[in-house]
């Protein structure tokens, strides 16, 4: 069965209990192998916003999968958890990413995977370290610390003492 990895962010509202909201959602629909430790984090990009709360987990989806369902789907859990869409990398109540999709690499109109951006943000690639330690994902630990280590980005990201449960 294949693993995805996914990222969700938050920086509006009850950030711990918006993250828990989706995390229940996707329970719903696939089994969680793991999830991160939530991190706090500086909001990348050029819109003056709050900082963030920001979680890597990883899902065991059937082979039979299509990764655009998979987006059809996490983007319902967006709609339910009334996110608007205002400025472009601007506030967000939740945003799901995926991250990697096994071993899948494409590109179309609406995907790209492993997701584009994720190799620039230490929001994304710390969390995403962690959760792959946890679930002894040794190929994903390695590409990661790898990217970990080139990034230049100098935005902070700080673990807080919350968890999420699933
Ligand atoms: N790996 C991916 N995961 C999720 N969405 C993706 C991915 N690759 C491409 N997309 C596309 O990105 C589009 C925009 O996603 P999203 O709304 O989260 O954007 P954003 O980068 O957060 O910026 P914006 O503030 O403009 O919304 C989605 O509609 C989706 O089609
Ligand atoms: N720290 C942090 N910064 C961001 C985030 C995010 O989730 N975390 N999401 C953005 C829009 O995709 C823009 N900037």
């Amino acid at each position: 069965m294949p693993k995805v990895y996914l990222s969700i962010g938050t920086n509006l509202g009850d950030r711990h209990a918006n993250l828990q909201t989706a995390v229940d959602k996707l329970t719903e629909l696939y089994p969680v192998l793991g999830v991160s430790k939530i991190y706090e984090t500086q909001p990348v990009g050029e819109v003056v916003q709050d900082d963030f709360y920001n979680i890597a987990l990883a899902l065991d989806v059937p082979e039979s999968l299509k990764p655009e369902v998979l987006l059809t789907q996490t983007q319902q859990i967006e709609k339910e958890m009334k996110r608007v869409k205002t400025i472009h990398w601007g506030p967000r109540t939740i945003d799901l990413d995926i991250l990697l999709f096994g071993e899948l690499s494409m590109v179309s109109e609406q995907l790209t995977i492993p997701h584009a951006e994720m190799a620039n943000r230490r929001f994304v690639l710390q969390p995403l370290l962690e959760v792959a330690e946890r679930i002894s994902d040794v190929t994903v630990v390695k590409q990661t610390q790898a990217l970990l280590d080139k990034t230049a980005d100098q935005n902070w990201v700080q673990p807080t003492p919350y968890d999420i449960t699933y």
